[in-house]
């Protein structure tokens, strides 16, 4: 159970600690956020779990006390001390002081390049396959390479931490990462890619919530909806009252959920520059964004485009996540 309002206020008072608003430090003080966030995860004892931003360790207690793994980075040296201290007895946490945004698995992703194992969701008993989503079922035991994300983020670091979690190991210069990376093959690891996480529970800023979780002709929808979205099912959103945080957050929050698709797709990191690149004009036609920024000038793909219903006047913020995929052949490598 997380301490209360008055407890936390309390604590920190005793450990001279002001919360620092730039660290985005709105501590949990509501028992059910916990309970669900990690009824959510589908947390079985032994899951591994990554928890960015521990703080006063709400979550990370809890998470122990569930049986779990849990690699942890935390930016403020107080609190990362006070949890060394309070919580480093425990053999099943790996506590890391440090930003996230280095560091996007906590120090986790070590661990699978000294692995080598092969996992397919598919051919697993362990996982049951829907036609878009995988869930692994409850109490199942964990794959080799599965883990599992649980966080209240520091709202401040939410889309560069989560493009780093997307991205994690992928090569710089890679030809595209997609075709070998779609489907189970994420988890062949070609270039030392890491593996995506299972499931992600996380408090967000609401609004950031709204953006991943936009759909296209929306003014949410972006780049980092598409990058997202190619790789997990977003499942409906909670909004979080302010009254569970010591102190309020100024913002609306949002507990957000993700569930990792059958065939993820992960975009090259050229063929981000080139998405990011059209949504940064996003009233423009695509016909005239592409041109100088694809070798054949964009004609293959706006022929796919064609196709599928839409053409060279379409905008960027139009066109369907899967058309976005279809995009990947044709980025230079
Ligand atoms: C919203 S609080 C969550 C605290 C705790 N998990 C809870 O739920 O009560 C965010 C936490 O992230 C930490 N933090 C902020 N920026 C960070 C970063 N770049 N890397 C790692 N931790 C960070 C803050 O110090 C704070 O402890």
């Amino acid at each position: 159970m997380p301490l209360s309002y008055s407890a936390t206020r309390d604590l920190l008072g005793r450990l001279g600690h002001s919360p620092k608003r730039f660290l985005g430090q709105n501590f949990l003080v509501d028992g059910n956020i916990v309970r669900k966030s990690l009824e959510l995860a589908r947390l079985a004892s032994g899951d591994r779990v990554v928890e960015i931003g521990p703080g006063l360790g709400t979550l990370t207690r809890a998470l122990l006390d569930a049986g779990a793994e849990v690699w942890a980075i935390e930016k403020d040296p107080q609190l990362y001390a006070y949890l060394a201290q309070e919580l480093g007895g425990s053999a099943r946490l790996h506590l890391m002081e440090g930003d996230a945004v280095e560091q996007p698995l906590a120090g986790l992703s070590q661990i699978f390049k000294n692995l080598d194992l092969p996992l397919d969701p598919k051919n697993s008993p362990e996982w049951v396959s829907g036609p878009e989503i995988a869930v692994q079922p409850d109490g199942a035991a964990a794959q080799p390479l599965d883990f599992k994300i649980v966080a209240n983020l520091p709202y401040a670091i939410s889309t560069p931490w989560m493009v780093g979690v997307l991205n994690a190991g992928l090569p710089s210069q890679s030809p595209e990462a997609e075709p070998p990376l779609a489907g189970s093959a994420q988890n062949q690891r070609p270039g030392g890619a890491a593996p995506l996480p299972s499931r992600m529970v996380l408090m967000l800023q609401l609004e950031a919530a709204e953006r991943y979780a936009a759909q296209p002709g929306t003014k949410a929808f972006g780049a980092v909806s598409i990058f997202l979205q190619s790789a997990y099912e977003v499942a409906p959103g909670h909004r979080v009252s302010g009254s569970c945080f010591y102190p309020r957050p100024d913002v609306d929050s949002c507990l957000l959920h993700l569930v990792r698709r059958v065939r993820p797709f992960r975009f090259s990191l050229k063929t981000q520059q080139v998405i990011r690149a059209c949504f940064q004009q996003r009233r423009k036609q695509l016909g005239s964004l592409l041109r100088g920024k694809l070798p054949d000038g964009g004609q293959g793909w706006l022929a796919e485009l064609e196709a599928a219903g839409f053409s060279a006047q379409t905008r960027p913020e139009q066109v369907p996540v899967a058309l976005w995929e279809k995009l990947a052949p044709y980025v230079a490598s």
